[in-house]
């Protein structure tokens, strides 16, 4: 059988986050990728220059072709852009009982442009976060999601927490933007148990589609019949490989290598 995922986010025109970072990561998995566009993002290792939204019309009907035809094991949400696509999306995920469900909240891009309207922020909150199996915010979208500052290890305990009472099945407050070793440090709850994942920091300034990179192998292991820890663990240390071997491209923050690992010479970035 072949293994199906579906991602539901923007389009990185620089190729390192978004839609292409999530398609690159379900064919490095061996799950089938298929994509509903959200909107289109002018894009570089510099930063972000444009952004045009799709009609939600547009959007609903990337979602049925995809489910009517060929069916998804597992999905993600990455750039939603606004309450009207965010709302569109939570009106098919439930339609067609699309899950499990991975929802990367995102928010603010590394470079610090706004991915996500002031007002869509409680929409996302209330509508689509309730329906994920994982929600996987940062360290500025936990803060946003839950009203608190996170500094330490035990405040993104805290966060997760506080973002679980949303109703998520579990929360993965990701440590990519905390200060010192709790940069490769991320904290799971699942209402029962917490775990802290660690890794190794690695020292590079290319770390764009990190988040996004992790929110779509969660959602290929999902697909893959993976228990959402092992997914999670598994997804963890895919991107502490592809970080690695980031691409030194740009005059910014280059792209996570997502197959260079695979190449013989692969150098890390
Ligand atoms: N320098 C690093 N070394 C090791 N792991 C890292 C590093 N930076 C980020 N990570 C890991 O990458 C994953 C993504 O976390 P991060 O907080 O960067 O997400 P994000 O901000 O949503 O990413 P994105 O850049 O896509 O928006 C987490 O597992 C985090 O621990
Ligand atoms: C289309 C799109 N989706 C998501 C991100 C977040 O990724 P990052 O924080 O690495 O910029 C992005 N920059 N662009």
């Amino acid at each position: 059988m072949v293994e199906v995922a579906l991602t539901i986010a923007g389009s990185d025109s620089g190729g390192g986050a978004g839609i292409q970072a999530d398609l690159r990561t379900f064919a490095f998995h061996c799950v089938h990728g298929t994509s509903v566009l959200t909107c289109t993002t002018a894009q570089n290792t510099l930063g972000v220059t444009r952004v045009d939204a799709l009609p939600p019309a547009a959007v609903a009907a990337q979602v049925v072709a995809i489910v009517e035809d060929i069916g998804v094991q597992a999905a993600k949400t990455g750039m939603l852009l606004n309450r009207d696509i965010i709302a569109t999306v939570v009106t098919q995920v439930e339609q067609w009982a699309i899950a499990p469900l991975v929802v990367d909240p995102v928010m603010v891009s590394r470079a610090g442009h706004q991915l996500l309207a002031d007002d869509a922020i409680a929409c996302l909150r209330d509508l689509l976060v309730p329906l994920a199996a994982v929600v996987t915010p940062n360290r500025y979208e936990a803060q946003l999601l839950c009203g608190m500052e996170l500094k330490t290890l035990g405040d993104m305990q805290q966060a997760a927490k506080l973002i679980h009472a949303f109703g998520p099945r579990a929360v993965l407050v990701k440590g990519g933007g905390m200060p010192g070793a709790l940069r490769g440090t991320d904290v799971w709850f699942d209402g029962d148990r917490f775990e802290v994942l660690q890794a190794p920091v690695v020292p590079t300034r290319n770390n764009h589609g990190t988040g996004c990179t992790l929110s779509a192998a969660i959602a290929a292991n999902f697909a893959r019949g993976y228990e959402p820890l092992t997914a999670v663990r598994a997804a963890k240390s895919y991107v502490t490989t592809a970080l690695k071997h980031a691409l030194d491209i740009g005059r910014g923050n280059g792209p996570v290598g997502h197959f260079f690992p695979l190449l013989p010479n692969a150098g890390a970035g």
